[in-house]
């Protein structure tokens, strides 16, 4: 049966507490301190892969859309991660938190050193987006609802237990809590009043937890390669390679 909008809501939020990856224990570790240097810097290395991802993404997005309204909305999140002539964009602000916890950035860049499987979760988001419906394509984009709670935590987390946080090399979390909201604002009532019918409400719910799972499993893999007993796959990112300090020398 179709849910009413408000019911439908619930549903969506409900996925979220239950599956959004603030549970997942390596934000714990990050956001508690519990990090060492390579695992901050692993997950900076890795998680670049994501941001780096996003605007593709979107492109693929407003490449199979036929409203101009709808791109015209949509395009903003291509300029806050890619940036304009007076936004450096939240790619330059990730390779400044980079630079801060003494990476590389041309290394972070290179996105050599990924896990395999960040890049199978990542590529996985992309290609759904390219090949999924519309209404998929943007219920999967709606985790960024419940992300707000985890930049404000990221944020006073970082800066209380790591010496590489200020707010230069925090700009790229401090960023999203200003631009992700009209985001999440649009995206959500655009899934609400285009899934009108329980099968549509299914998919657009399928397709929110698909991509908790993308995120999860990001975790996942690094938790697998740089948590004790650490399993580094071969080709990733090994903790003497990318450092600022070699490229000094
Ligand atoms: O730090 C995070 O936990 C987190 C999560 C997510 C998300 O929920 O997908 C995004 C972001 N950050 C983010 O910064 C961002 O720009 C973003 C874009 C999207 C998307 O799916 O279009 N998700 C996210």
């Amino acid at each position: 049966m179709t849910q009413t909008r408000s019911e439908f809501e619930a549903r969506l939020r409900q996925i979220g507490a239950e599956r959004y990856h603030d549970l997942h224990p390596f934000h714990d570790m990050l956001h508690g301190g519990a990090c060492n240097a390579d695992q901050v810097r692993a997950w900076v290395i890795n998680r670049y892969y994501y941001q780096h991802s996003i605007p593709m993404k979107d492109a693929a997005f407003m490449s199979r859309v036929e409203d101009p309204a709808l791109r015209r909305q949509w395009r903003s999140r291509i300029e806050d991660h890619d940036g304009t002539d007076t936004n450096e964009g939240g790619i330059r602000r990730w390779l400044r938190l980079a630079e801060a916890v003494g990476l590389d950035p041309d290394y972070v860049a290179s996105c050599r050193g990924v896990l395999p499987a960040t890049r199978f979760a990542v590529d996985a988001y992309v290609r759904f987006v390219r090949e999924k419906t519309l209404l998929e394509a943007v219920a999967a984009s709606l985790t960024e609802l419940f992300a707000p709670k985890i930049h404000a935590n990221r944020i006073e987390g970082l800066l209380k237990n790591y010496d590489f946080a200020d707010d230069s090399s925090l700009s790229y979390f401090k960023n999203r809590l200003k631009e992700a909201p009209k985001d999440v604002a649009f995206g959500l009532a655009w899934v609400l009043d285009n899934a009108d019918t329980a099968e549509k409400q299914d998919a657009a719910a399928a397709a929110l937890i698909f991509k908790t799972d993308v995120l999860w499993s990001q975790l996942d893999a690094l938790s697998a390669a740089y948590v004790t007993p650490a399993r580094i796959p071969p080709g990733a990112w090994q903790p003497d390679q990318g450092l600022l300090l070699q490229k000094a020398s």
